[in-house]
């Protein structure tokens, strides 16, 4: 049974590999509603093999549990995991020219499914819709699939790396869509600026790529210092102005 008092995800003693390295080892973790995690870890350090496992799909190696809503990832239909989660791929694979009006269509067939000129406009997207996804550019795509995402309604949105592409103003944009996210969702988002994640996370989860899977989560306000970038990036950092910058002169 999932009850709506369990937390919106939850991990015990998730350990992930790829090959021989463990890349995550023995995640004991929990996501609230009303919480935003940014996962951070250097390249390669798992944050993707991560959020692709907590989203149910397939990963190089995995044990331990993840559990949406108190109950096993495994004993969801696809149908009911579409309404309690959705998740945003790094990079979309398109392979045909749909307008993007097409595409999110597909999307506000399931329950729950949010309005869909109000979720382009909030991303600075209404434009985008009657256009091919194949001709937009890398920051117009990656919006686009953010709608995607946001348009299943699910509670629990997983989005790996959704600035990466977004130009200074967009980022902001899209930092004001997700903390007007309704109070009873969380996210859980990857990514690598540091000042949009100080800015925007309420928690942090961060992977070590120590070789020994080793992690560390919490709030933002705690655990996000000097010594944390250290530890997950390997060069020094300082706080200039309330910026963080990497200062590799250290
Ligand atoms: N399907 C796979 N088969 C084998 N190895 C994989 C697979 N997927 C990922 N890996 C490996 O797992 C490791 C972690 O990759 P992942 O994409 O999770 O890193 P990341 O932290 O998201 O990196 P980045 O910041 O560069 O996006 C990498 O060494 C990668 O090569």
């Amino acid at each position: 049974m999932s009850s709506c008092y369990a937390p919106l995800l939850a991990t015990e003693a998730l350990s992930l590999r790829a090959g021989d390295r463990l890349l995550v080892h023995e995640l004991d973790w929990q996501v609230r509603r009303g919480e935003r995690w940014c996962v951070i870890g250097r390249n390669a350090s798992g944050k993707s093999t991560l959020l692709r496992a907590l989203a149910g799909l397939d990963v190089p190696a995995r044990s331990g549990s993840v559990q949406w809503l108190g109950r096993e990832q495994r004993q969801w239909s696809p149908a009911d995991a579409a309404a309690v989660r959705a998740f945003m791929p790094q990079q979309a694979q398109d392979r045909f020219a749909l307008p993007v009006a097409r595409l999110l269509a597909l999307c506000t067939v399931v329950p729950g499914a949010r309005d869909l000129h109000a979720t382009l406009s909030a991303l600075d997207a209404a434009e985008l819709a009657p256009r091919s996804v194949l001709e937009l550019s890398g920051g117009e795509r990656q919006r686009v699939a953010l709608a995607q995402a946001a348009l299943q309604g699910a509670p629990l949105l997983l989005l790996d790396e959704p600035v990466a592409f977004q130009d200074p103003a967009h980022q902001l944009q899209v930092s004001a869509w997700l903390a007007s996210a309704p109070a009873s969702s969380a996210q859980v988002i990857s990514a690598h600026d540091i000042n949009w994640i100080a800015r925007t996370a309420t928690h942090v989860l961060a992977l070590l790529d120590d070789g020994a899977g080793g992690w560390h989560a919490g709030p933002a306000a705690e655990l996000l210092d000097a010594a944390l970038l250290e530890q997950v990036y390997r060069c020094r950092w300082r706080s200039v102005q309330g910026l963080w910058l990497p200062d590799q002169r250290a």
